[in-house]
């Protein structure tokens, strides 16, 4: 039985080698013609990330694709191909909230490849301070999770930031309860970020009501705890158990099973258009009657679809507000020109925080 098998897969075995051994060839000429991109660069003082370019690749290819890949499989390949090739002008330092293990790691990973010097740092403050330092190149920060809403310290960061939005990228959020010995025996009390708390606060009440909870500065934070300490569990992603050497107890405890959490990538480039961008701005009205709708009317004027509408006090004790708008189209786009045009005229502040191509 067991030889049968062999027979069968000795020779297609051989045949994935011979084929490795010719995609070995061609991405190291696709390398070596990213060199010579990355050296023309450098001759024009040109950037070496560009988004727009890698988001036209992906697309490109996912049209050309007959299958049996699917279009989710070839943007993580050719991602990860891009970064090698990127790595080879220059890796970009990306400042991200950390410790290792957290989602927003991930984030980066999954926007700009494994080519990159990923910073960890302490709070979302941070990772904008070291953006517009220029410590880092480029930071991911998180701005909205499906259950739990926006992320209102990015917001507000990103009202007075100098950094620009350069790309989004959308995470699936697996909760997990972990802890140093696999099981619950002894665990007093439960950490993690309190967005997190607040995503699997249903499972938690439902399967360990007993268990105190506490909250932690991020969920990589709260599973550096529960390694130190048996009495304490933690809530947080498969990747921060292998970080800090934790079992999982129960996994996929969040309550809703598609929670995700939205970033962005912040930096100082300006993304040419992709073809399939959206816009991310921030305005803010007189507190009047009809001020909010006057304030959109100039994007249903110009057929330009909005496709989300966050609010954040503006903290004057008069019920003012900032509104986060994001728009489909790229603000060179004629119709978004002309809908920032009118939008400019009839508002009391405006934003542009950037446009970027659209992540699916
Ligand atoms: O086309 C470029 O500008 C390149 O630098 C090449 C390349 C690629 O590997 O295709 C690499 C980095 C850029 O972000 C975009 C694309």
């Amino acid at each position: 039985m067991a030889d049968e098998l062999q027979k069968k897969l000795t020779p297609l075995r051989e045949r994935i080698d011979a084929i490795d051994a010719q995609l070995l060839e061609l991405l190291s000429e696709r390398a070596r013609t990213a060199q010579a991109v990355g050296a023309a660069k450098e001759d024009h003082a040109g950037v070496v990330l560009r988004p727009e370019r890698e988001a036209q690749v992906i697309r490109r290819l996912q049209e050309l694709n007959g299958g049996p890949l699917p279009a989710s499989a070839l943007a993580a390949i050719w991602g990860e191909i891009m970064s090698a090739c990127r790595g080879l002008e220059q890796r970009p330092r990306v400042a991200y909230l950390g410790p290792q293990g957290t989602y927003s790691e991930q984030a980066v990973l999954a926007h700009f490849g494994h080519a990159v010097d990923a910073d960890s740092c302490g709070t979302i403050d941070e990772v904008f301070r070291s953006v517009e330092t220029r410590r880092a190149d480029f930071g991911i920060v998180p701005l909205e999770n499906s259950n739990e809403g926006a992320v209102n310290r990015t917001l507000d960061l990103l009202l007075t930031s100098s950094a620009k939005v350069i790309g989004e990228r959308s995470v699936p959020v697996v909760q997990c309860l972990m802890t140093r010995s696999g099981t619950l025996d002894g665990v007093t009390i439960v950490r993690s970020h309190p967005q997190s708390l607040a995503q699997c606060q249903g499972w938690l009440s439902d399967h360990h009501p007993g268990l105190a909870r506490a909250s932690a500065a991020s969920n990589a934070e709260a599973a550096r705890l529960a390694a130190e300490d048996p009495t304490v569990a933690a809530i947080a992603g498969e990747q921060a158990a292998q970080r800090w050497g934790l079992k999982i107890v129960a996994a996929g405890i969040q309550d809703d099973p598609h929670n995700r959490t939205r970033f962005f990538a912040i930096g100082h480039i300006d993304n040419a258009p992709s073809g399939r961008d959206k816009t991310s701005l921030i305005l803010a009205v007189p507190n009047e009657a009809g001020a909010v709708y006057r304030m959109l009317a100039p994007l249903a004027e110009n057929g330009v679809s909005m496709t989300r509408l966050e609010s954040r006090p503006a903290r004057t004790g008069q019920w003012e507000y900032y509104f986060y708008v994001d728009i489909e189209g790229h603000w060179q786009d004629p119709a978004v020109a002309a809908a920032l045009a009118a939008l400019k005229a009839r508002v009391a502040f405006i934003k542009v925080l950037g446009s970027y191509p659209v992540t699916s």
